[in-house]
């Protein structure tokens, strides 16, 4: 069965404007899936419409089978959703939080201790058991928080931009804990990034959105499928300047597009051995010192400007 299905969809605020146009989607149970696409491509408007929070103009969803109309309760028992402000009383000890999100959702004290036990052994927070929640880093916050999510036992988890604004490493052990929550309880997650890095780690399928409407969507392969353009990576020694070799390759009708991050420059082109070529060509005839030169296969972030025609938004 699948987790959310949406058929149709339409979303238009009372101002007049139209933020979700037409919309169709599916998630299989148990997926990690992502939405990405860039600001005000009506991500965040989907978001409250999937949680009950926002009623559609137009359109069918179910989620776990429940149709969101008439079953909006059943919904909201079997769902749970971590915005980008955290739920965290700060006067309040780890367990306290815990307890009190159970309390919410009508458990009963022997069920909250047993899943909160459960919860602070999965995720590792005994440590933080002892201080007060005030004094925690915003990285332990947001696990915290996305712990107390799951006291219910939720069959989908919704994330907005759950690593938004944190350093590598807590985004790094967010990620495991995301990959848990998928593995262990069979959780489908639901998360909006603008981290296309994050998207492409984790997710099963993707789906890349703009103006209102689903451009693409499938597993990472399956968009590389779609996007069927090579791409070289020049890498640049520390001396030489990446606008320098841009200027050079501008010249040039066969780049498509050119990407630069840090020291390299991502190029995608019509033919891959041709313009393999043609490109060492342009770097020996220019004398532009480089580190490597590959042909790779296209990152979220190449297809994501294909379709989006914007860069990732950080
Ligand atoms: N309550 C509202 N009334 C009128 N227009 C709205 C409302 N909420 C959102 N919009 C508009 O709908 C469009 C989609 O907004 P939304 O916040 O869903 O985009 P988003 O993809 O989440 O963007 P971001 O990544 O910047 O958060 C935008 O043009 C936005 O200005």
């Amino acid at each position: 069965m699948e987790a959310i299905r949406i058929n149709k969809l339409n979303k238009t605020f009372k101002n007049g404007k139209k933020a979700i146009s037409n919309f169709n989607l599916t998630v299989p149970q148990g997926e990690i899936f992502s939405l990405l696409g860039p600001n005000g491509a009506g991500k965040s408007t989907l978001i409250n419409i999937l949680t009950t929070y926002i009623l559609p103009t137009s359109g069918e969803i179910t989620i776990m089978g429940y149709d969101l109309r008439n079953e909006s309760q059943r919904i909201r028992n079997c769902i749970s959703c971590v915005a980008q402000h955290t739920s965290i009383d700060k006067h309040m000890s780890l367990k306290e939080n815990l307890e009190f999100q159970g309390r919410l959702f009508g458990l009963d004290s022997s069920t909250i201790y047993a899943r909160s036990e459960e919860l602070i052994q999965t995720f590792h927070l005994a440590k933080y058991c002892d201080y007060k929640v005030s004094e925690y880093s915003g990285g332990v916050t947001r696990r915290l928080d996305i712990a107390m999510s799951l006291i219910s036992h939720p069959k989908v988890l919704f994330l907005d931009e759950p690593t938004v604004g944190m350093d590598i490493e807590s985004r790094q052990i967010l990620w495991q804990m995301i990959r848990t929550i998928q593995e262990k309880f069979n959780t489908t997650i639901f998360l909006t990034t603008h981290y296309l890095e994050e998207a492409q780690l984790l997710s099963n399928t993707i789906c890349i959105m703009k103006e209102g409407q689903p451009l693409i969507q499938g597993s990472l392969t399956e968009l590389r499928q779609y996007f069927n353009e090579p791409v070289i990576r020049v890498e640049l020694t520390s001396d030489e300047n990446p606008a320098t070799l841009l200027e050079h390759l501008n010249t040039h009708s066969y780049i498509k597009n050119i990407r630069i991050e840090e020291n390299s420059l991502y190029i995608t082109v019509e033919d891959r051995t041709r313009d393999f070529a043609r490109t060492n060509t342009i770097l020996n005839e220019n004398y532009i010192d480089f580190c490597a030169v590959e042909i790779q296969k296209p990152s979220l972030s190449d297809i994501f400007m294909k379709f989006t025609n914007e860069e990732e938004v950080e």
